[in-house]
């Protein structure tokens, strides 16, 4: 397990890691981003950017906690840019809080800059085989390592400030002590598990973790006493930390002049100068580079408000106030002799295969990436362009998901077709446990009925035409039902609810690899139609493309899968349904006009509910019947003022309306009986308006002051409707204005007594129309 690691279940795929990973050691997994290990070079970056905070650093407490508890007089080493991080507090009050914590002495890592400076100067004056780099900053080691294998010939054959320390304190107080680095760095903590300086540092802490332990404890430094620090007293090196510090702390002479020495710091600083220098775009002498922007003090460590100028102003305070920090005399000839300051580097680099053109057109046509066009470079992957995404597929650093404008697409897709599932699984248990019974004993049902029977034996294309909820697939299927295919399939196809491509390939299948998603061969619903019978409904909302395919599989029997040359032959009949008017298609130009005369073969026109009001008390009891069966509730029968309200509606949602209507009663009552409460409250508005014409039985008998009344009633008001149409031309709203009446109100009250608004059109011209 490495330093960064993931908290999984934080993990929200949100590529800001992947965007922001300099080396792209970042791997997407099914659900979370993963560090990977061996490219990752410790930066920090990924730990910033995280605003979830799934990424996170190996907890080092518990070890530490672990190493105090020991008792072998551990020692603790403060980072040079410590006086940045906690400038609330005086260097002697933060020696004093690690001594509580319980390490024996403290130790300025500072120190260690100043035991390799004199290395560094001999190497930089002697010069090499090419430009020096330094390498005491260990993100920029990993670099080179990891990723620019070419350059580790150039790196400094010395060890870090904090390798050089760890070795000076284990050599003079021995090998046996344990040492503890902290500082703001993450990458120190890879560095002390490499093998070339192995043994210096047994544990590195970051200074948020060392805030941490002092919380844990309760400890409060800032109340406690300056206690001094053990060993050598820096000077010069405590500048280390700073952008040019080098300079100031290996005493190198820069000359602004002189491009021999060249220095950096930053991100894109050091990344520049390093792909500069393996290109040999340029040949300086030394190179001075630190990952973090403005040097050590820019580290990813604590939590620090500070911006990178307050910092370095704290460091140089710190470097004039250096006789002020408490120190202990180092005993004499400690350090006679010194430690071993060499290290050497090691090629880490690890060679990920190259995809090949092929390669990368086939990932980039996985992701809807067919031309240049489709190559958006939105980055929203993490990737700057559509083509390195695809390489890193390949590589298996990504996944073709973290393509957006690929996900939503897919999204959509796959939305689109669970609708269709939804609705062919309600059809199917409609047809299973529904009513397929045409209920109606009107003329016009008669009719349907008539023609249902009469085309149901033949193989003969169906057109069934109508407004919505009328009971066009309530015919289809009593045709199906009445041919002689009744024993094979009815397939049932609502063609609004699927994208042209889609309904494509779901009528006639499609092949494997014909568009993304098509990962295997798929038969159409023609085939699975075979034998029996396909209804289409709404096909006046498909497009002229699938027009033409549709009339080309009409007159060839033939139906071609989407991706696919070779023809099968299927055997099914059409039955197709519409509530649009196809001859204004054909007119305007939205429906093919040779499909419409193939259609329109054999047409039955499904009358609206508000033709047939005399089927709509049998109706009624046969929905409270099947709403009484879905309910399991107990329905007994619906009140005559709930019926008579129910005949004077309009229905505009016809059939289905009337059904849903019922069905909410009968949710709604609460003795079983469905009464006119139970009814949407337009209904309670109509049931006191006037009675219908021919009013109920009672009122009708013969003679009685009721039925007189009621008689002479309609007749005065059918004359005056009559009357305000002739003044109106024949203009109905124009009408129910001057009456003074509501719109809706008055339509109702002309189609009690039988009246239309265009008769009175011609009234205006001809008298003798009676309009009835
Ligand atoms: N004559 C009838 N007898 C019994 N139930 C009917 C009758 N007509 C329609 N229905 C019922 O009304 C509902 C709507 O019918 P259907 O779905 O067949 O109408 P549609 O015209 O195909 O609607 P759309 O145009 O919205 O597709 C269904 O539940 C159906 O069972």
């Amino acid at each position: 397990m490495g330093p960064i690691q993931t908290a999984k279940d934080r993990c929200r795929k949100c590529y800001s890691c992947v965007r922001n990973c300099p080396v792209k050691a970042i791997k997407v997994k099914e659900h979370w981003a993963e560090v990977i290990h061996d490219r990752c070079i410790g930066c920090g970056i990924c730990l910033k950017v995280c605003s979830q905070k799934a990424k996170q650093i190996a907890d080092c407490i518990t070890q530490t906690l672990r190493i105090l508890e020991n008792d072998n007089s551990p020692v603790a080493i403060l980072g040079c840019s410590y006086p940045a991080f906690f400038s609330e507090l005086r260097p002697g009050q933060l020696v004093a809080g690690l001594q509580k914590l319980g390490f024996a002495d403290i130790y300025e890592g500072t120190a260690g800059v100043e035991l390799i400076a004199g290395q560094y100067q001999q190497l930089i004056e002697s010069g090499g085989r090419g430009p020096l780099i330094s390498s005491h900053c260990p993100t920029i080691v990993d670099l080179i390592e990891r990723h620019y294998p070419q350059l580790v010939r150039n790196l400094m054959p010395v060890v870090s400030p904090m390798v050089a320390i760890g070795r000076h304190i284990k050599q003079t107080r021995g090998a046996e002590t344990p040492v503890v680095y902290i500082s703001s760095c993450i990458a120190g903590k890879f560095e002390v598990s490499s093998e070339e300086v192995a043994g210096g540092v047994d544990m590195v802490l970051t200074y948020r973790e060392l805030s941490q332990m002092f919380r844990d404890r309760g400890l409060d430094p800032t109340r406690m006493k300056d206690a001094p620090f053990s060993g050598r007293k820096p000077d010069r090196g405590r500048l280390f930390p700073i952008s040019g510090g080098p300079f100031q702390a290996f005493d190198v002479h820069n000359d602004f002049l002189n491009a021999d020495f060249v220095s950096t710091g930053g991100e894109q600083g050091a990344l520049e100068l390093i792909r500069d220098l393996a290109a040999q775009r340029i040949t300086p002498k030394w190179v001075d580079i630190r990952f973090c922007e403005g040097g050590c003090i820019g580290g990813p460590g604590k939590n620090n408000r500070l911006t990178n100028f307050s910092k370095r102003s704290l460091i140089i305070d710190a470097f004039h106030q250096r006789h002020e920090v408490p120190y202990l005399p180092e005993k004499k000839g400690a350090a006679s002799s010194g430690p071993s300051l060499q290290r050497s580097f090691t090629n880490k680099f690890k060679h990920l295969k190259n995809p090949s053109g092929e390669s990368i057109r086939a990932i980039l046509q996985a992701t809807n990436k067919f031309t240049q066009e489709d190559e958006l470079d939105c980055g929203a992957c993490g990737y700057p362009t559509c083509r390195e995404h695809a390489a890193a597929v390949y590589q298996g650093l990504a996944d073709n998901e973290m393509c957006l404008p690929f996900s939503i697409k897919r999204l959509e897709e796959d939305r689109v077709i669970l609708t269709q599932k939804y609705e062919l699984a309600q059809r199917a248990l409609a047809q299973e446990f529904g009513d397929s019974a045409i209920i109606g004993q009107d003329p016009r049902t008669g009719d349907v009925l008539k023609l249902i029977r009469q085309v149901g034996p033949t193989p003969t294309t169906v057109l069934i035409r109508g407004e919505s909820g009328t009971g066009k697939e309530l015919t289809a299927r009593a045709i199906h039902q009445h041919s002689n295919r009744a024993d094979k399939p009815l397939v049932t196809v609502n063609c609004t609810t699927l994208t042209d491509s889609l309904l494509e390939s779901e009528l006639f299948g499609h092949k494997r690899g014909s568009f993304t998603g098509a990962i295997a061969d798929k038969k159409g619903l023609f085939e699975a139609a075979n034998g029996g019978t396909i209804f289409l409904d709404e096909i006046g909302d498909i497009t002229p493309k699938l027009q033409a395919e549709l009339l080309r599989v009409l007159d060839s029997g033939e139906i071609k899968p989407v991706g696919g040359n070779r023809p099968t032959e299927v055997d099914v009949r059409l039955i197709a349904a519409t509530n649009r008017n196809l001859e204004e298609g054909v007119e305007e130009g939205w429906f093919r006009e040779d499909l419409f005369y193939r259609l329109n073969v054999f047409t039955i026109t499904m009358p609206p509910l508000r033709n047939r009001t005399e089927s709509l008390p049998q109706l009624v009891h046969h929905f409270l019947a099947s709403a009484s069966k879905r309910l399991n509730k107990p329905i007994r029968g619906i009140e005559d003022r709930a019926i008579a309200a129910l005949l004077r509606y309009h229905w505009p949602g016809n059939i289905r309306e009337l059904q849903n209507i019922i069905e909410r009663a009968s949710v709604l009552t609460q003795d079983n009986i469905v009464r006119l409460e139970n009814l949407p409250t337009i209904f309670s508005e109509l049931a006191l308006e006037e009675p219908l014409l021919g009013g109920t039985a009672k009122a009708q008998e013969k003679g009685s002051l009721r039925g007189q009344r009621e008689k002479h009633l309609r007749i005065v008001e059918k004359s005056l409707l009559k009357k305000y149409l002739e003044d109106a031309g024949g203009n109905v709203s124009k009408a129910a204005r001057t009456a003074s009446i509501p719109r809706r109100t008055f339509y109702r009250m002309l189609e009690r007594h039988g009246l239309k608004g265009a008769a009175f059109k011609k009234a205006a011209s001809s008298p003798s129309n009676d309009g009835s």
